[in-house]
């Protein structure tokens, strides 16, 4: 059974490497929609977070400091999600990322089962700083790949600072980022300034347009009852690489009254017993999901 979608907060997650104009972004956004409710999750890696005192105190902000949501803070994203929810009622959450945050652990955080009711992750905005994606290859390996991950994850790509670049090198960066990410939409920018179309009520259906048909997505499948094991396996076996991330609760009919906790990251799965009798719901995220194929495999799964 697939989930039903009804009027849920839109996310938006904005991520880049340090530096590169996110809060920049974010207060052009805050000004873009000053008619609508807007609340922020602001991350942090120090203890401080300077760009909430930019933002100033009118705008309902949480914070997660003193680490990566992507990694230690990851749960917290679900807690902070829920009560931003509770306390403000907004029409959209933003979230900026830290700098060094990968975009799909946070979109990965951003769909525990307990969100999806209310969530609808509407686009993974990366900043791009122009110069110093040019620059890339004098930093690590590991620095490199993560700026390229975040420009191939994106829906869409704000290539930003170009005012501190020649043509030329505007056009070799601009075909890099098409390399990396053919399908996603790209800006360029100078102090993030974009134009109203991205986020209008017309850019935000284009942009959940674009969402179903490139990039990451991701499926909610909702069982009623508890399913085979071994079928279970032999279902994980088969699923192709673009399946990034499962998770959720599953019943198995060997032991049909308790509920597990089931993660599957790359190829490889976890199962915990969990003591709640949270709903039997898994998320299912990936590149190119064949959402008709999975539904089918999932029901039968579920009804043989
Ligand atoms: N020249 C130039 N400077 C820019 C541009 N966009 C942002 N900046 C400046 O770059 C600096 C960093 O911008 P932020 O918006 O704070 O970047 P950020 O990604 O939020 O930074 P962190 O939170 O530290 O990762 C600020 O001093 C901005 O004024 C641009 O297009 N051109």
């Amino acid at each position: 059974m697939v989930e039903v979608s009804m009027t849920k907060i839109k996310l938006y997650i904005i991520s880049g490497f340090l530096g590169s104009g996110k809060t920049t972004l974010l207060r052009e956004m805050l000004s873009k929609w000053q008619d609508k409710k807007v609340a922020i999750l602001m991350n942090e890696l120090g203890e401080f977070n300077v760009d909430s005192t930019i933002l100033g105190e009118d705008t309902p902000m949480n914070e997660l400091l003193n680490g990566c949501i992507c990694c230690d803070l990851k749960s917290d994203v679900e807690v902070q999600l829920h009560d931003l929810k509770h306390r403000y009622q907004p029409d959209i959450i933003i979230i900026e990322a830290t700098g060094v945050a990968h975009p799909v652990e946070i979109y990965d955080a951003c769909l525990a089962p307990s969100l999806t009711s209310f969530i609808q992750i509407q686009s993974i905005i990366t900043l791009v700083d122009g110069p110093r994606f040019l620059a890339r290859s004098r930093y690590s390996a590991t620095t490199v790949q993560l700026m390229e991950e975040q420009v191939r994850y994106a829906h869409t790509i704000i290539f930003n600072k170009t005012d501190l670049m020649h043509s030329e090198e505007v056009m070799n960066v601009q075909q890099q980022i098409e390399a990396l990410n053919p399908a996603g939409e790209i800006i360029a920018t100078t102090h993030s300034q974009v134009t109203d179309d991205i986020f209008d009520r017309e850019g935000a259906k284009r942009s959940a347009h674009l969402h179903m048909h490139h990039g990451i997505q991701s499926m909610v499948y909702s069982f009623t009852s508890p399913v085979d094991s071994r079928q279970f396996v032999s279902w994980l076996r088969q699923l192709p690489e673009s399946v990034l991330r499962i998770k959720g609760y599953i019943k198995f009919k060997e032991n049909p009254e308790q509920v597990v906790l089931f993660q599957y990251s790359y190829g490889i799965p976890q199962y915990e017993p969990e003591d709640m009798k949270l709903p039997l719901k898994l998320v299912i995220i990936g590149e190119q999901l064949d959402k008709n194929r999975l539904l089918d495999q999932l029901d039968l799964l579920e009804f043989s």
